[in-house]
């Protein structure tokens, strides 16, 4: 569990960035933790900047948007290096759905928390075929911070860690909600899914 240390401007001597990931499945609540996240800061004055993938526009072109409606303003992006432009002198930036962000995502988050600044990330860990979704593995790997968050799997009622797809898409990125995607626990996935 992440622990929040120190949340006011003042409360430390020197400004020391570091790096939060936030992962897991679809619906186990990732966007809803780094809102609450986030709002957080932002009660302790704290600057933010939110950024996005422009692709994800399920719910809102411009705000980032948790399956149960909770919302916070953001900035869409192409590329992951347009944080570093769009950052400045922010003392918090948060990122949802870093999986749809190229590679470069992983040297903007070190460049960030190098600067000072408390990097937030979240997104998917595994894809549909339970594999792991790149940049989240060199992500994971590079922060000080890891929560891993779980849905309930909509055939048994356990924990979740997996995106099971309902479709036949084979393409990596597909973007959906209930209608393509459930969660399901392990057991679950597996049946109904051979790798
Ligand atoms: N199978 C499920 N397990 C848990 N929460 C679910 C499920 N299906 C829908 N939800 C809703 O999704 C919310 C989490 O949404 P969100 O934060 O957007 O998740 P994520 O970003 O991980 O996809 C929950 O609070 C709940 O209202
Ligand atoms: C597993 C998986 C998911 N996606 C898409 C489906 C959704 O649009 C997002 C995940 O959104 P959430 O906020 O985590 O619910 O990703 C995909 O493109 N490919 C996959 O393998
Ligand atoms: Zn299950």
């Amino acid at each position: 569990m992440f622990i929040e240390t120190s949340l006011g401007k003042g409360a430390g001597k020197e400004k020391k960035g570091h790096i939060e990931v936030i992962c897991g499945s679809m619906f186990s609540g990732k966007t809803e933790e780094l809102i609450r996240r986030l709002n957080r800061a932002l009660i302790a004055r704290q600057q933010v900047e939110i950024f996005k993938p422009a692709l994800d526009t399920r719910y809102h072109a411009y705000d980032v948007v948790s399956h149960n409606e909770t919302a916070i303003r953001s900035t869409p992006i192409q590329f992951a290096q347009d944080i570093l432009l769009l950052a400045g002198n922010c003392d918090v930036v948060g990122i949802d759905e870093v999986q749809f962000l190229d590679a470069g995502i992983v040297e903007v988050a070190i460049r960030l928390a190098n600067q000072g600044k408390r990097v937030i990330l979240a997104g998917l860990d595994m894809d549909f075929e339970g594999r792991p979704f790149e940049p989240m593995p060199q992500l994971l790997a590079v922060a000080e911070y890891v929560t891993k968050v779980h849905a309930i799997c909509m055939k048994c009622g356990d924990l979740a860690s997996y995106s099971y797809r309902l479709n036949e898409a084979k393409e990596k990125v597909v973007l959906g909600e209930k209608d393509s995607y459930e969660a399901r626990c392990r057991k679950c996935f597996y049946e109904g899914f051979t790798p």
